[in-house]
Order: C-alpha cells, then structure tokens, then sequence
C-alpha cells in the first residue's frame, strides 16, 4: 500500500465522536437527535439511508429523501454528516448532497467488486472515506479494500473496526478481534482507527464497556448509534443509546491516564477468552437438562459410565495435542460431570 500521510483526524477533537441513529426515519426524528447530542462532543452526526438488511420485507431505509434531512441538520445544526454507501447510485447521491464522510460498511468490504464500484465512483474525492472492516476477519480483505480507495487516488481514509460476525452470538453480535485491529493499526498506523461498540455489541449494556478497550488501545474515535426512542428505532432498536448518554459517558473518562498497552491487551484476550468459556458452560448445562428430560422419558440412567469414559479418553488426547496435561483436563472434565449429574438427578 502506498504511504499515507497524518491527515483529518487532527482537525477533530480526540477522540473523535461519530453519532446518530441507524437509520433515517422522519425529519423530526433527524432533527431531534441532532439537537440532544452534544456538539461538545459529537462533531459528525450518522444516519443510515439505505440499510442493508439480512431478510428482505424489513425497513430498508428511507432513501434520497434523508439526505434533504441530512443538509438540514447540517445547515441548522452545524455538524458534519455520514452516512454509509453499497453502490455507485449511492455515491452520486452523497456526493449530490455534499455528505462530508462515506463510509463503507462490512457487507461491502467483504465484496472486491463492490468496493471496485464505489472507489471508481469516488475517484480523487477530497471526502473522508472510512471502510468498516470485512465480516470475517481476513486483514487482506480490508487492505485490499483501502488499495482499492488508494488507487483511485483517494486521500483522507480511515478504518472502523465493528467487529466480526459470528455463527452464534455469544456476549457480541460481532466479535471484536482486537489482535487483527492492533496487527492492522501497526501495519498502518497513518491510517486513523474508529470503533464501532454499537455493531460490537448488538445491545446497549456492553457499549461502554467496549469503548474503555477501544480507548485503552488508543483508537482514534468512535461511531456510536443514538435515537431519541432507542426501543421504536425501525432497524437495530436494542443497541441504540439516548443522545445524552455519550456526554455523560464520555465526561467521565480521564485519557490522560494511559495504562500499559502491551499488559491490558494480552488481559483482554484473557478476559475474552474465559468469559466464553462461561457462555458455553452454561450452554452445556442447559443441554444437560434437556438431556435429562429425554432420559426420564425413556427410562435411562442418569450416569452412563460408558459414554463418560470415552468423552474423558477423547478430551484427554485432544489436550494433550494442544499442550495440557491429563491432570487438568481430568480435573476440569471430571467437576463438568458431577455438576451435569446434579443438574440431571433434579429433573429424574
Ligand atoms: O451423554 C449423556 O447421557 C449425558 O447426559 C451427558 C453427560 C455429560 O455431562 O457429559 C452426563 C452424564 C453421563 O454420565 C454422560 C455424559
């Protein structure tokens, strides 16, 4: 990739806040978010105009007209606006309506064609142009992406790290992979980098939660969605946040006080790591009840010293290619059963 030099971020405030609803619904809505954000702290308003959705018959956005909406929060409200694009209509458009920041969303960076599309229709814009990392965590993927962008001889690009997408949802809907965001941000690291915590996490609990990481990592900004009435939002409801929150969340954050990097990422992995295991014990209890259940009705013993054995046989030799010893995995697997057991002697 060509050299990229320091550029846009330095004319916003640290971190930069992008904030806004998923998706355009009405002009008051527009309207009213971008009066209850902070312009202390938010500087460019999001809003959605053509969403991708997963099933078709949903709200798939409000079109050319949120655009109008969008000039007027910018007129009268005196922030910038972004919105994301898929196609060469879309472009057009944003470009028609003087969007100041285009983002490309993760369903697109996955698609070289696509991306080919938009940088062609983009071609030597001064705009700032921000690419969301691919669904599936193929670094390549996104570089390719920003080449794309690059040769088309575009400058003022950023990155969005939003997460990755999962067969099964866990405590994210998309799994941060912080290792290939750090790899990517030391790789390029004129390349400013954003944190989506709203697509993170899916829901509103853990937002805050993600944004101290993404701080501690020292990313560059964040894009977080708001809505006036989170729970009638017509796309993404449960992870949308009031406006007033980012102001009271983000006054409290002392960015001075930096902690070790290197330490806090390896204990972040950890963290990550052992609360997954909690997820899928729990997932593994639960099937135990309903194991219990089939057992009752089909008269069967709750131990089957058989079936154990095996599973303790396989788990052991699988440990052991993976550098842990009999011991622990006797010990671990062997605490599993009893509690399974319990679990199962309450339902018999
Ligand atoms: O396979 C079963 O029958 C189960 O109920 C599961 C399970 C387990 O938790 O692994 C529990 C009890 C049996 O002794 C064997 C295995």
């Amino acid at each position: 990739m060509k050299k990229i030099e320091p550029n846009w971020i330095n004319s916003f405030k640290k971190p930069l806040i992008i904030s806004g609803p998923c998706s355009a619904e009405n002009e008051n809505q527009i309207l009213e978010i971008a009066k209850r954000l902070d312009k202390n702290y938010v500087e460019i308003f999001r809003a959605g105009i053509w969403k991708p959705r997963t099933r078709p018959n949903n709200f798939e956005g409000i079109g050319e007209i949120g655009l109008k909406w969008l000039n007027k929060v910018k007129k009268k409200k005196g922030f910038l606006v972004a919105i994301e694009v898929a196609n060469k209509i879309h472009v057009e458009l944003a470009l028609k309506y003087d969007i100041d920041i285009i983002w490309i969303g993760a369903r697109s960076t996955v698609n070289p064609f696509t991306v080919q599309e938009i940088a062609e229709s983009l071609k030597d814009t001064n705009k700032i142009i921000l690419v969301k990392n691919p669904l599936n965590p193929d670094i390549d993927l996104w570089i390719g992406a920003l080449e794309r962008l690059i040769n088309k001889g575009i400058k003022n690009l950023g990155v969005i790290h939003r997460g990755f997408s999962i067969y099964k949802n866990l405590k994210y809907r998309n799994i941060p992979n912080w290792k290939l965001a750090l790899k990517f941000k030391k790789l390029y690291p004129n390349i400013p980098m954003l944190c989506d915590p709203s697509h993170i996490c899916g829901n509103r609990e853990g937002i805050f939660e993600v944004i101290k990481k993404a701080i501690h990592f020292n990313y560059e900004g964040f894009i977080i969605e708001t809505h006036c009435d989170p729970d009638k939002a017509l796309s993404d409801s449960y992870q949308q946040i009031l406006p007033e929150k980012i102001k009271e969340f983000f006054s409290k954050i002392d960015f001075k006080k930096k902690k070790n990097i290197k330490l806090e990422y390896k204990r972040e992995f950890i963290n990550e790591l052992d609360e997954n295991l909690i997820y899928l014990l729990s997932d593994r209890m639960i099937l135990s009840e309903k194991i219990a259940i089939i057992k009752k009705i089909n008269n069967l013993l709750v131990f089957q010293p058989k079936r154990w054995e095996s599973l303790i046989e396989k788990y052991i030799n699988l440990g052991n290619r993976l550098g842990l010893s009999k011991k622990l995995i006797k010990k671990i697997f062997n605490e599993i059963h009893k509690e399974s057991i319990n679990i199962q002697n309450k339902i018999i």
